[in-house]
Parts: structure tokens; sequence; C-alpha cells
């Protein structure tokens, strides 16, 4: 076998630099009738072999604070990126084009939530998968096609070289999953975005792709981040977790501070109907009531001010930001659970 932990992943998380660290992120999309404020002046950073939680409802920018800065923008939309998004301490806000696409193959693998989309349906899967090797590493046909085979076996597909002569549908939505991260694991990459990976699959599904996900990472010293509405998922994969809401990250911190002691008033009512820490997989965050904001038409103040339960008159005035609570790493922006909380300036 001739995969290996990247060398440097011994480290404990936050005991050296970073391996991804993001400062004043901020995506505009520009769409045919608006100007969508996708995401706005985040930060946090993924240490080597640790896995970051992302949650957060439908349209809080989980997927495009994740996709955009590595020029991964659905739907062709147009994306303007600004802040820096450190890889490897290289800047990809300022890649081009051509650096981000081998960025994209060999340091950063990406799981989608519908393997469908990514894969050709009429190809079948086998010369797709060759072709990550051959594109990527460079290896010719016959090593492209053992490759397959191995990365096949590793994330588990019984009988690879007769799953290889396959077309996608002629799989299971389990199983296309397991090709799509097969190839996202291809060029053995540090870091793997894993969006809403298992979301469309059944519960038992879920648990084995999530096994095979914490199996992979360990075995090849990857760091992940992984976009989930799970918080069974969270509990069992989390090592920190951010809290997004309307494109902003309104809490960050370690698994358990966030879903034992939530400050925010948010994830309070995200975890409301789930309140045990170790929630088994399949315990969806709830739908809240109420309907986030408007992102092409941002209001002065808390985003989440005209649903809070807490809010006061400082919420609608001025926006607070991500702020340490004292004495601990543990982050939130809210002006009344976390006293010491910082007025972010005007936009
Ligand atoms: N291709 C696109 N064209 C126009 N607007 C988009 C596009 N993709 C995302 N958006 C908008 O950007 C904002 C953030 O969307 P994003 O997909 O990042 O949310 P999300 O938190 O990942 O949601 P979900 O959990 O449903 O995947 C939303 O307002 C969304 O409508």
């Amino acid at each position: 076998m001739t995969v290996q932990r990247h060398p440097a992943t011994s480290t404990v998380p936050g005991a050296r630099d970073p391996l991804l660290s993001v400062k004043g992120l901020s995506v505009l999309l520009f769409t045919e009738t608006a100007t969508v404020r996708a995401v706005t002046d985040v930060a946090y950073t993924v240490h080597r072999g640790e896995t970051l939680a992302i949650v957060g409802e439908s349209g809080s920018g989980k997927t495009v604070m994740n996709l955009a800065p590595l020029g991964l923008m659905p739907g062709g939309v147009r994306a303007v990126v600004s802040g820096s998004v450190r890889l490897s301490g290289e800047d990809l806000t300022q890649a081009s084009e051509d650096r981000l696409m081998q960025v994209r193959g060999r340091k950063v693998g990406v799981v989608f939530q519908d393997p469908l989309s990514a894969l050709n349906p009429n190809r079948r899967v086998g010369p797709q998968i060759e072709e990550v090797f051959r594109l990527r590493l460079g290896l010719d046909a016959a090593a492209s096609h053992a490759r397959a085979i191995e990365f096949l076996r590793m994330v588990g597909i019984p009988e690879p070289e007769r799953r290889l002569r396959m077309f996608p549908h002629e799989m299971s939505g389990g199983m296309r999953q397991r090709v799509m991260i097969a190839i996202a694991i291809a060029a053995e990459p540090e870091l793997l975005i894993a969006d809403e990976p298992t979301t469309a699959l059944d519960v038992t599904i879920q648990s084995q792709l999530l096994e095979l996900l914490m199996r992979l990472q360990k075995q090849l010293g990857m760091a992940m981040v992984l976009v989930t509405h799970d918080v069974g998922v969270v509990a069992r994969v989390a090592d920190r977790v951010a809290v997004m809401y309307a494109g902003e990250i309104v809490e960050l911190g370690t698994a358990e501070e966030i879903l034992k002691r939530p400050r925010h008033p948010y994830t309070r009512a995200l975890l409301a109907a789930v309140p045990e820490p170790d929630a088994p997989v399949g315990s969806r965050f709830t739908g809240l009531s109420g309907s986030p904001p408007d992102l092409s038409n941002p209001a002065v103040g808390c985003a989440f001010a005209p649903r809070c339960p807490l809010v006061q008159g400082e919420c609608t005035r001025a926006t607070p930001m991500l702020t340490q609570a004292e004495g601990s790493g543990h982050l939130a922006a809210c002006w009344v659970s976390t006293p010491q909380v910082a007025e972010r300036p005007t936009r």
C-alpha cells in the first residue's frame, strides 16, 4: 500500500501553525437580479488532522464559504472573494485559476452531497477515477487502473474490478458516495471538504460513511471541514464547530463547548430539540420559527435579532463581532451572552 499519513499529522491541534487560516473572508455573489452578501468577514482556522464542523440553517453561507475561495461556485454565479484564505501559508484568494485547479486536485479534496451531480452519468466509473490519477498524479494507464482498484478497496467497495465497469446509476447512493470519496482522496490531500456528504442517505449508510471518513482521515492524516445539518454527526466526528447565521460565524468553539454550553441564542435554538451532546447520527438540527434575513439587503445590527428571544436595544443598533469569552477559547457574537463582545466596524 502506497498511501501514508502526511508527516506533520502527529501534530496536536493548536500546537503548530494551522493548515488553513481564514481571515476577514467575505464573498459577494452577483446574480442577475441582486448582489448577495453570502459570507461576511469570517475568520477561522483548521489544524492538521483536525475536524471542523460547520453548521447552520439552509442558505447561511456554509457552502459558499468553503467553495468560493477554491473557485468552485455552483451555478456559475460570479463570486467576488475578499480577505485571506491561507492553505499551508499560500493565500488562495491571490491564486490564479490554474493554480486553484492544482490546489483542488492535489491539496484539497471535495465531497459533495450529491455524487450524481459530480459524476458523469454517461461514463463508466472506472475511466472517471483513472482519469483523476492520470491528470492529478501523471500516472500511466496501467498504474491509474491499479490505483483505482486500490482506492476503491480503501473506501470499502468490494469487487472493485467489477465496479469499475459500472455506470454511476448502476450503483447504490452509498456506493456512489464511496466512489466520490475515492476521487476526492486520490491525491492524498491535506484537507478534505465534505459538504453534507451523507445527507441524502439512510441512517445506517450515513453511519458507515462517517466511519469511513474518520478512518481515512486518520490513515491519510487529513484535516476535514464537514458541513452538516446533523447534530449526531457533529457529536461523533467534530473537534471544533463553527455555527453560521446569515453569512457570518456567530459561534466557534470545541464540539464539547458548543454542544454542552452553547452561548449564542441561535446555537441554543438550533440545539433545542436535540440537547444530548451524544445525539445519534440522524438527529438533525431543528427548523427554527421565523426566517433568516435577506442576504441581498442586510439590516443594521445583529442579523439574528428579529428572531432572538433575548433581543435588547443594542442588538438592533450595532453588529457584535465574534469575541472570545473570558477565560476560554470559545467565541460568540452576541451582545447578551458574551459581555465583553466588541462591535464590528461598519461594513
Ligand atoms: N449559485 C448561486 N446563485 C445565486 N445565489 C446563490 C448561489 N449559491 C448560493 N447562493 C446564495 O448564497 C447564500 C449562501 O448559500 P449557501 O449555499 O452557501 O448556503 P448553505 O448554508 O450552504 O445552505 P444549504 O445548507 O442549503 O446547503 C444563500 O443566500 C444562497 O441563496
